[in-house]
């Protein structure tokens, strides 16, 4: 699309869903069962946003339907899980999953397994309050991670999927252009910008690495019968188990 840079970065930014409040009276200590219900609830929340936030993705809705669900099947938990450490940047040590719900590294202790990903999502946060990530490059990398998800597991067969893959490849020209032109509104050198544009992208596949653990993570509490996952999240985490395409192995 000949949108401009500019033009591509205020439609994400306008795009951005609202924060939520999950509106529960949190008894704390949690159990195990009562943490992972929490994030359950608000994951549900968040699912139902992201969604139209995709939506408002310039040309995601051009792309095939095929590609638009399995875009969001396959990166749904980076979404989440970059969002929270957005949300978290300037809260060192802590998880703002919401406004009413923080967690530090200890509190993960309740449920097993869990705080190794914690320190991992504080690690990750800790990289871009280093970087002093910027909004407008937060909203790009968001983007990137939803474009960039799965374009590489699936090969087109018809005429549609072939022109939906060529499509989503222009868009993520689009979304890499808005990047570079985020960052070249920092007062930077031309070889800093080149640095910090590789330092960001270098984060995606933290970010994947996080999200894979998560998933893994979340199909043993689902397996233990610690999570009641509702369905349209059960739906996105059978995407992620059924079709293989937990994102590291090709399907
Ligand atoms: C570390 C870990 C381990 C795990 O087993 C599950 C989750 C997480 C993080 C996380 C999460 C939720 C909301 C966010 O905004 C950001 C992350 C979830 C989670 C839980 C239930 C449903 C969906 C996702």
């Amino acid at each position: 699309s000949a949108m401009s840079p500019e033009e591509f970065i205020s439609r994400i930014m306008e795009a951005e869903p609202p924060e939520i409040y999950l509106m529960e009276d949190l008894k704390k200590p949690f159990t195990e069962a009562s943490m992972m219900m929490t994030l359950t609830n608000l994951a549900d929340k968040e699912l139902v946003l992201m969604i139209s936030w995709a939506k408002k993705i310039p040309g995601f809705v051009e792309l095939s339907l095929t590609d638009q669900i399995h875009l969001l099947k396959c990166c749904w938990l980076e979404i989440l899980m970059l969002g929270l450490m957005w949300r978290s940047v300037d809260h060192p040590g802590k998880l703002i999953f919401s406004p009413d719900f923080k967690l530090n590294r200890e509190e993960g202790q309740c449920v097993e397994g869990i705080m190794e990903i914690f320190d991992m999502l504080l690690a990750a946060t800790s990289r871009f309050r280093e970087l002093k990530l910027q909004r407008e490059e937060y909203v790009c990398l968001k983007a990137m991670i939803l474009l960039n998800s799965s374009y590489m597991f699936s090969s087109p067969q018809t005429a549609e999927e072939l022109e939906s893959r060529n499509k989503l490849l222009r868009l993520l020209d689009s979304v890499i252009d808005a990047l570079v032109w985020a960052i070249s509104k920092l007062g930077l050198s031309t070889q800093q910008q080149t640095l910090r544009l590789g330092h960001l992208t270098m984060l995606l596949s933290h970010i994947r690495h996080v999200s894979n653990k998560g998933m893994d993570h979340l199909s043993t509490m689902k397996r233990k019968n610690v999570v009641l996952v509702y369905d349209l999240l059960l739906e996105m985490l059978d995407a992620n188990i059924s079709s293989g395409s937990s994102q590291t192995s090709s399907s």
